[in-house]
């Protein structure tokens, strides 16, 4: 998807304004021409006109057929190379896990398929391009022909049959000409319409008419009889699910795979609207709130940590990319997510650019640049999907150390995967079958300790 989007953007874009410059650069000196010749053969001999005139609209509607074939024939080579690049996109980033499982043939042999079906549905696309121009070149010269013998004969004025044709030839040249544009058009019209397809998907939240910027909020959230499902034939994620969590509290999510914590949150933040019920922050709506005020108090680490190519600072200030990035937030904010110890010792500091995805940092690292972002926002309610993957046990202490701190003055929700983490928070709630259920904590100190990590919810 990502890859088809880009390419649809970048190459398919191109296409597009090469249509359009084809379309410009030949419609209005063609047809001043195709006018001026026309008048000049209907002047010499009318007759001969309305045979050439049968002749051309004959040759008009062969083009028009060729022209649907290579429409299809476009739309195909168009949707390999997005397959091509989607595969790419999604392959190339991962190239260290594709090595790690010795995957190299496999992905090779995968690419090879795909380029090799690319290469003919592209080879297909040219040999119709050329191929239709010179079929309408052929049938109208030996037309051409027909009429000048014929006519020769016939008439017994050959200089009025020679200006006659010299008309008609001069009349083929912006026909070619339109011919080919026309070409252009029919092989740039899936691009036109594949590129104005993106501008008409829909959103999955809408702006409401009447919506409220709060400039702050202490942070109590209310799920009240939310019910959830991705698709209208798909099963309900969540059902009729209540949630309260007091403003500063820290409250756990555990649950089994897929029973949809990652999708509460996704809900808080408003990237999709619950089929019923509604979700509360300080007893606003969050549908009665705008997009930017709800996303300014609400902060999310996710569990990938998506860092991009940049600086530290840059990547810590995202918020504030366009405008102005404030080094003292920054610096805080490393503060509190214990970032500052390895960003001091990086050889430029907080100007070091960490490479795409922040590849040139530790997993450890990341998290903790991660935790500094979203703490640079200093949201009220801050929403932590805790890595699953391992951190070596010092780095795992500085995370940890890091998300203690941010406990402190703020409702957090994280969903959590280990052990610690569950206990370190007031209270912990199971999502299971669409409804969150608490448990308390006493039971987790003791006997639920050892069932929650053996039933798989934590690690
Ligand atoms: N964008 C989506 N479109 C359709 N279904 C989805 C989508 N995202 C998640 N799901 C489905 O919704 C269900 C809940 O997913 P969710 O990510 O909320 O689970 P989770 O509890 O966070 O799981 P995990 O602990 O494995 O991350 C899963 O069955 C999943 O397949």
């Amino acid at each position: 998807m990502v890859g088809d989007v880009s390419y649809r953007i970048t190459a398919e874009g191109s296409d597009v304004a090469d249509t359009v410059f084809a379309l410009l650069n030949t419609v209005v000196p063609s047809s001043l021409q195709l006018f001026a010749m026309a008048t000049q053969m209907v002047a010499i001999s009318p007759v001969l006109s309305f045979v050439s005139a049968l002749v051309i609209s004959l040759m008009a509607l062969v083009s028009a057929y060729f022209g649907e074939e290579l429409r299809e024939v476009s739309n195909k080579a168009n949707l390999s190379i997005a397959a091509v690049s989607a595969y790419l996109n999604e392959v190339l980033p991962a190239i260290l896990f594709v090595k790690a499982n010795n995957a190299e043939y496999n992905e090779c042999m995968r690419f090879k398929r795909l380029a090799h079906d690319d290469l003919y549905k592209r080879l297909n696309k040219k040999r119709m391009k050329t191929l239709v121009p010179q079929i309408v070149q052929l049938t109208l010269f030996a037309v051409l022909l027909a009429i000048f013998v014929g006519s020769s004969i016939a008439a017994s004025d050959l200089s009025r049959v020679i200006s006659f044709i010299t008309s008609l030839v001069l009349l083929i040249e912006p026909i070619q000409d339109v011919g080919k544009a026309y070409n252009e058009l029919k092989q740039g019209e899936p691009a036109i319409e594949r590129l104005f397809q993106l501008s008409s998907f829909k959103p999955k939240v809408t702006k409401e008419i009447n919506e409220v910027r709060v400039e702050s909020v202490a942070g109590e959230v209310k799920f009240c009889n939310v019910s959830f499902a991705y698709g209208d034939s798909t099963p309900l994620i969540l059902n009729k699910l209540d949630l309260y969590i007091k403003a500063g509290q820290t409250v756990a999510l555990v649950g089994p795979s897929g029973g949809g914590k990652t999708t509460l949150v996704k809900l808080l933040l408003r990237l999709y609207d619950p089929l019923s019920g509604h979700i509360l922050i300080d007893s606003h709506d969050i549908q009665s709130l705008s997009l930017e005020s709800l996303r300014t108090h609400v902060g999310l680490v996710t569990q990938d940590t998506t860092l991009f190519s940049g600086t530290i600072a840059e990547n810590i200030g995202y918020r504030d990319l366009l405008t102005k990035i404030d080094m003292e937030k920054v610096k805080h904010a490393a503060q509190i997510a214990n970032a500052v110890e390895f960003i001091e010792t990086l050889p430029e500091g907080y100007a070091t650019n960490i490479g795409p995805r922040g590849s040139l940092l530790s997993g450890g690292q990341r998290q903790r640049l991660a935790i500094a972002r979203a703490l640079y926002q200093n949201p009220s309610i801050l929403v932590l999907d805790e890595a699953t993957s391992a951190l070596d046990t010092r780095s795992e202490m500085l995370v940890r150390q890091a998300l203690q701190r941010i406990m402190k003055d703020r409702t957090v929700i994280v969903i959590a995967h280990r052990l610690e983490t569950v206990l370190m928070a007031e209270r912990v709630f199971l999502l299971k079958e669409g409804k969150a259920q608490e448990i308390s904590r006493s039971s987790l100190q003791d006997d639920r300790h050892d069932s929650l990590a053996s039933s798989g919810l934590v690690i």
